[in-house]
């Protein structure tokens, strides 16, 4: 977006928030859109890094939610991010989106996907991340659950397999609510591999990449 200004109110496009008010009435999502045909669903994403911001976008075109929460840490950041998507949303299929630091916002999701916490350094491996990312873990598994306490749980931030358990263990859930990436992102590297080798389309391929996502793969 280069330096351009954002535009994120009526105000900033010169319009008399009281006008604003008269002309424009709030329309309630869940009365509008609890229809016997389509359920609400609500996503809560933490935090707004590559990852979560690439999940954001996946979710948003796949016309799979009506409303998307994503807590992040730090307001600049978050705040542009939001707006981003926001401001895409005249070309997708409607969806409310909120961001803040203030776990309020992730009430009463069905679907919490944890990717915030840091990646790895050059010479790391995924394991050596785990012992920071479980003190971030201890910060936001229990605001989730406590705001959501029949969602179930998305782990994608790494060691994944680990800190999945980790999560099953902190938030108290059925293991059945718990799950974790896996090894989905190897599998997929799998097959666009096999597909690029045999030039054939990567859907049409069948392989699996089993184990840890780690070091210690084994390609099936
Ligand atoms: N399972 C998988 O297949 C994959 C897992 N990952 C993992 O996902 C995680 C995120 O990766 P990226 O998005 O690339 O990193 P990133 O650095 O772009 O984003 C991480 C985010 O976590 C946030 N964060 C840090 N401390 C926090 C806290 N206490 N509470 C809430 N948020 C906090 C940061 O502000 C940042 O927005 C890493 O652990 C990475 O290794 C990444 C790719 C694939
Ligand atoms: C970061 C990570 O886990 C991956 O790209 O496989």
């Amino acid at each position: 977006m280069g330096d351009m200004k954002k535009t994120s109110s009526l105000a900033d496009l010169g319009v008399d928030a009281d006008i604003g008010k008269s002309i424009f009435k709030k329309i309630y999502y869940h009365a509008v859109m609890d229809t016997p045909t389509k359920s609400y669903t609500k996503i809560t994403i933490v935090d707004v890094g590559n990852v979560g911001m690439a999940i954001a976008q996946t979710i948003l075109t796949q016309d799979i939610v009506e409303e998307l929460a994503l807590i992040g840490t730090n307001f600049d950041k978050f705040q542009g991010e939001m707006l981003d998507l926001q401001h895409a949303t005249a070309f997708l299929p409607r969806v409310q989106i909120q961001a803040d630091t203030d776990y309020a916002i992730t009430a009463q999701s069905n679907l919490c996907i944890i990717a915030a916490g840091s990646q790895q350094n050059p010479r790391e491996t995924r394991l050596d991340l785990l012992q920071h990312n479980l003190n971030i873990f201890r910060s936001i598994v229990p605001k989730l659950v406590e705001k959501s306490s029949g969602c179930l749980l998305l782990v994608v931030t790494n060691p994944v397999d680990v800190l999945t358990y980790i999560t099953w263990k902190l938030s108290g859930f059925p293991p059945n609510r718990v799950i974790g990436s896996g090894t989905n992102l190897d599998s997929s590297r799998f097959r666009f591999l096999l597909a690029d080798y045999l030039d054939v389309n990567a859907q049409d391929i069948q392989a699996y990449m089993v184990g840890e996502h780690g070091d210690s793969l084994v390609a099936l």
